[in-house]
């Protein structure tokens, strides 16, 4: 069988707000309702049946089993919509776009919506392990006596909730501990980290006032635009912030050129050539291909968040391109030196010969097009959210150029990466 095109159609999420604020009574089933009845409203969707919905997040509720069905029997889709959920970390909501676009390409479904919600204002508190135990233990109890028994085990100290940890559980070591070893080993420099920081404030907010966003983002809960963003932000106030992450003098990471805390929605609508011709809808890109990659961070090999410089070589390899071939680079600005040592690892001759077997290295790419409309840093990051974000982002930005290709980029925990080639449908 011949795969046929994939097309994205539109996009669509909410304004991302910082951590602990506007949205602090939202669930993640709240905002992914919404991002999904965006799409619906802008795309004539009231009942009907989808392929399927694939989205996700990374922190969870123990309820949100299917996070993503509830969410569709919340909106405006058909009930009879198959939806599942998709836990990749920061990949979440590119993994889901590639879910959705293999099974178009292959015939399985004609239309279906990709997408990701996180909050960490609504993360989930965890009982102590042993108070856990001692209240299941008591759950089993067959009479008053053994349940009396059985909770008389509780100390106090247990009393108090684990709270939630932005860590890697085999280091113990958060995001931004394990990307400060990689930014002293790659000699990121902090000025270089602030430049990045200060263009994607600007080009974000550019992109807002251009009306880029006007049919990518519908506001919700009072906001309009993402929260974190600061237009007015400078090299100079932001070369004054104390590093937050790395110790002593090399220490280059702070709370600006590092992503913020944040809660937020994102979802794109994919489908077959054929079924947005029959509604009318004009596709704004294809999805042309993807790859995921994995690397061993536990035992020092590489840095956690280093994984898409395995998977782009790779997925070059298999379209025949080379680095140069894009007219748009999106990669996630998980921290500013994220993207700076990434490009970096492709300009060493060292790394792409020893590590990733090649002949030369891949070489540089042209600044100017990256990250055009701003990304992560500006926006905030709301974990499984950022992937469907910036399929969303790009794929409008080739339709307006009316031609050309896109490449993602996008980091995410456990040491994985997940990139994909777009292309101007
Ligand atoms: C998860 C995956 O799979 C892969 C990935 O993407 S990894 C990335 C995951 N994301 C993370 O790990 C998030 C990391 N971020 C954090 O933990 C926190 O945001 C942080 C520790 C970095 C900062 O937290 P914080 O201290 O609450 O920051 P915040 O109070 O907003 O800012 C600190 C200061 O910087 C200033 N600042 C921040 N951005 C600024 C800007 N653009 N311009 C000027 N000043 C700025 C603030 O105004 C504030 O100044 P004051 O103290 O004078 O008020």
């Amino acid at each position: 069988m011949t795969p046929r095109d994939a097309v994205i159609v539109g996009g669509n999420r909410i304004p991302f707000a910082r951590s602990g604020g506007r949205y602090l009574k939202a669930s993640n089933q709240d905002m992914l309702t919404t991002a999904i009845d965006g799409l619906v409203a802008r795309f004539g969707l009231q009942g009907e049946r989808l392929g399927e919905v694939a989205a996700g997040a990374v922190i969870k509720h123990a309820r949100d089993f299917n996070l993503t069905r509830e969410a569709v029997l919340g909106s405006h889709l058909s009930p009879e919509t198959p939806a599942y959920d998709v836990q990749q970390a920061c990949g979440t909501g590119l993994e889901t776009a590639v879910l959705v676009a293999n099974k178009i390409a292959l015939g399985q479904i004609d239309a279906g919506i990709a997408g990701g919600s996180d909050t960490t204002s609504d993360a989930p508190l965890a009982l102590n392990d042993d108070l856990r135990r001692t209240l299941m233990q008591a759950n089993y109890a067959k009479t008053p006596q053994q349940r009396l028994k059985a909770l008389t085990k509780i100390r106090p100290a247990q009393l108090a909730p684990e709270q939630p940890r932005n860590a890697e559980p085999r280091t113990g070591l958060s995001m931004g501990e394990h990307m400060a070893i990689t930014a002293k080993e790659w000699g990121v420099p902090r000025e270089a980290q602030d430049e990045l920081t200060v263009r994607s404030h600007q080009n974000l907010a550019a992109a807002y006032d251009r009306g880029f966003f006007d049919d990518l983002v519908t506001p919700y809960l009072g906001l309009t635009r993402d929260q974190n963003l600061r237009p007015d932000s400078t090299v100079e106030a932001l070369a004054k912030l104390k590093p937050v992450f790395g110790k002593g003098e090399g220490a280059t990471m702070t709370a600006a050129n590092s992503t913020p805390l944040t809660d937020g929605a994102a979802t794109v609508l994919l489908s077959s050539r054929e079924w947005a011709a029959e509604r009318g809808l004009t596709p704004l890109a294809r999805f042309v291909d993807a790859e995921t990659a994995a690397v061993d961070y536990v035992t020092g090999n590489e840095g956690l968040l280093m994984a898409p410089a395995y998977a782009v070589p790779r997925l070059l390899a298999r379209n025949g391109l080379t680095l140069q071939d894009f007219d748009y680079y999106e990669i996630h600005e998980a921290f500013a030196s994220t993207v700076l040592a990434t490009l970096s690892a492709w300009e060493s001759e060292e790394f792409c010969k020893g590590k990733l077997g090649l002949d030369a290295p891949l070489g540089s790419i042209d600044r100017d097009k990256l990250n055009v409309n701003g990304s992560s840093l500006a926006a905030g990051h709301p974990f499984a959210a950022t992937g469907a974000r910036i399929v969303a982002s790009l794929a409008k930005q080739l339709h307006e150029k009316g031609s050309g290709r896109g490449l993602i980029s996008i980091c995410a925990a456990g040491g994985q990466g997940v990139v994909a080639i777009l292309e101007a449908a």
